[in-house]
């Protein structure tokens, strides 16, 4: 018997590795998840993880009761496992004396798990009670069949995932989890959007399979197949359940799952491969990543060419080089990985200068450095991360940005300096040239949050998050002079961030003073301080804006409100004092205030409440 301690550690970790994956950032892949799962009921069975529905948590939306719970599912890795749940389902069964006993079979979607009642599509959540996310289908996601339909998956179109996104999310259920939870979709998001390539599909509108337990089992493999081919769909595995209601009651339920319905999953298909190369690219902060060129293999429905390697490290401790063969496994998940090596390289080639510049590499761990700050890979995603960032500009992608770190501009401050004149001598066309020229102008005039600005430095440990939390507690002006101690001084940051965030303010001190001198239109985060003090009529108050603002964007509203001390919300809910309503308003949004008792306001009458 293990002790209670390492069983706790397990407990705390697969609580962490949950809640990373139903916010969208899994840390582990589901196989690896899985397998900790099946640990943790080999040496404690009776563990309440085990028997809980996996919560799933979104902070800013109101809480819906389902009606009948939705649970989880029991899974069979086996065939074995799956002709135990035949067995039982017979024989408990058997008392009813059933006319039929019919198993249906679905594919098992991988995406988030909603119930739509044909007013409100709410989230799983607890089990017990869920999320209202019907902000969702405002977003652009759009229903399949027809609405009201009950059970379903949002997901999204997986022909459409590995076409345009598989190289930006590592799978796609992130990206449904992230248009769900967050006010503000990212543009790849919004275009999958537009493409209605993000759906929710009911459960009822799944090709399927019905049969008796025999035909099942014998089946599997056939039946798993022909509904692989039928949805384009990330799946998991399939779903199981008994049909007939009477032995759906005489069954019942635990707390995780209903005992007529089991997932038949699999541990994952694999497929061997030999190495054909090490590609190494340089990224944006100078780490030197490899990734292996494979001989193309058919795995689960795809080619795969290339398989993630990390880093230096994880190739030198198996041996992995060209001519190694590995085994890669997929399992519901896009991108594939390494499962195990079988015949290791017989040698390494693991460089000792950066690909791009030739400077000397330099090893941190497991990482190679590219030590270079000059080194044009790094300045070419440091400049593109700056526009990407920032979000105020277009035109700056890859080929551009390439082709200026080509002609010598490798700082911000010469980026900024360049005349439609410049942008014409590199050899851009005469309307790429006024574009580009003016997108820096644009980037400078249009109002960006200070946050953001801070956050396209592009400086180690400083993303948009605590980028925020810093200026809230030391306003931008003051951002160069700031010590590691101050930054400490703040709940959040911890000693070693502390130092490294600045550091790493003190390395580009004079680029930041110089972007801060050319003047953007910047937004200040308001001061905790100032927010403590402050007396606004909207203090504290929940606010909705919908439809389209006349007097600035709805961003523009919303970030004014914020600075007033209001709580910017998506969808109104039980904690929504106000639904503002520009122009064109939606219907949903107001019934749901109604309903709920929210006042509804003009954009006039909002602006009158914030200078009364
Ligand atoms: N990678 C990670 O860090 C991580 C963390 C937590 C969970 N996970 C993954 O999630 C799984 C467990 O999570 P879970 O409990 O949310 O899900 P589950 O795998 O037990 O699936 C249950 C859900 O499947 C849904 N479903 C999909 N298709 C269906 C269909 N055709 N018919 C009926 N229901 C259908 C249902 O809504 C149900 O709630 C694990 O097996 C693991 O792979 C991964
Ligand atoms: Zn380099």
């Amino acid at each position: 018997m293990p002790d209670s301690s390492s069983i706790a550690i397990l407990v705390q970790r697969l609580n962490t590795y949950n809640k990373a994956y139903r916010a969208g950032n899994p840390l582990v892949s589901d196989a690896e998840y899985d397998n900790l799962v099946e640990t943790l009921r080999r040496l404690d069975p009776d563990n309440p993880f085990l028997h809980q529905v996996e919560p799933e948590v979104f902070s800013n939306k109101q809480e819906i009761r389902h009606p009948v719970p939705m649970l989880s599912t029991d899974k069979a890795y086996t065939i074995a496992e799956l002709q135990r749940f035949v067995d039982r389902v017979y024989k408990e069964a058997a008392p009813l004396e059933p006319q039929h006993i019919t198993f249906r079979v679905t594919p098992k979607l991988d995406g988030l798990a909603g119930r739509d009642d044909g007013h409100i599509l709410a989230s799983r959540g607890n089990g017990w009670t869920g999320f209202d996310i019907t902000s969702a289908l405002d977003k652009g996601v759009e229903v399949v069949g027809q609405r009201g339909l009950g059970l379903g998956e949002l997901v999204i179109s997986l022909s459409y995932f590995q076409e345009h996104l598989a190289d930006k999310f590592e799978h796609p259920r992130n990206l449904v989890v992230g248009i769900v939870s967050s006010d503000t979709v990212n543009t790849l998001a919004l275009q999958a959007l537009e493409d209605k390539a993000v759906r929710f599909v009911p459960y009822a509108t799944l090709p399927q399979w019905t049969g008796n337990g025999d035909e099942l089992v014998k089946a599997i493999e056939t039946i798993k197949q022909d509904l692989r081919e039928k949805v384009d769909y990330p799946m998991d595995g399939l779903v199981v359940e008994v049909v007939e209601q009477e032995i759906r009651d005489a069954m019942g339920a635990t707390n995780h799952h209903y005992r007529w319905q089991i997932a038949v999953k699999d541990k994952g298909e694999t497929a061997r491969t030999r190495v054909r190369k090490i590609l190494w690219q340089v990224g944006r902060t100078g780490k030197v990543t490899p990734v292996m060129l494979v001989e193309p293999v058919p795995l689960s429905g795809a080619t795969i060419k290339r398989v993630t390697a990390h880093n230096a490290g994880f190739l030198k401790k198996r041996r992995i080089g060209k001519g190694a063969i590995i085994e890669i496994i997929r399992s519901g998940e896009v991108i594939p990985k390494l499962e195990a090596v079988i015949t290791e390289a017989k040698t390494m080639d693991i460089p000792h200068t950066c690909p791009v510049c030739s400077t000397p590499l330099v090893e941190d761990n497991d990482f190679l450095i590219c030590p270079n700050a000059q080194c044009p890979a790094q300045i070419r995603q440091a400049i593109e991360h700056w526009f990407n960032i920032l979000g105020t500009a277009d035109w700056y992608g890859t080929k551009t940005v390439e082709k200026l770190v080509d002609n010598g501009v490798h700082t911000l401050e010469q980026v900024y300096a360049l005349t439609q004149q410049d942008f014409i001598r590199m050899g851009f066309g005469p309307v790429q040239s006024r574009n580009l020229h003016q997108a820096l102008t644009i980037s400078r005039t249009k109002p960006v949050e200070d946050w953001r600005f801070l956050a396209a430095f592009g400086i180690p440990d400083l993303g948009k998050g605590d980028s925020r939390k810093l200026l809230e507690h030391h306003p931008i002006d003051t951002i160069t002079r700031i010590t590691a101690g101050d930054i400490l001084a703040i709940n959040g940051f911890g000693a070693i961030t502390s130092q490294s965030i600045s550091r790493g303010i003190q390395r580009i001190r004079s680029t930041i003073e110089h972007m801060l001198a050319l003047g953007f239109n910047l937004q200040h985060t308001p001061l905790a301080s100032e927010m403590a003090q402050m007396d606004s009529p909207i203090k504290d108050k929940g606010i909705v804006f919908t439809g389209k603002m006349v007097h600035g964007t709805r961003q523009d509203m919303q970030n004014m409100a914020r600075t007033m001390g209001a709580r910017v919300q998506s969808a109104v809910s039980k904690a929504t004092d106000y639904l503002v309503c520009g122009e064109k308003v939606g219907a949903t949004k107001k019934a749901q205030a109604e309903k709920l008792g929210t006042k509804i306001i003009s954009e006039q009458e909002f602006l009158d409440l914030i200078t009364s």
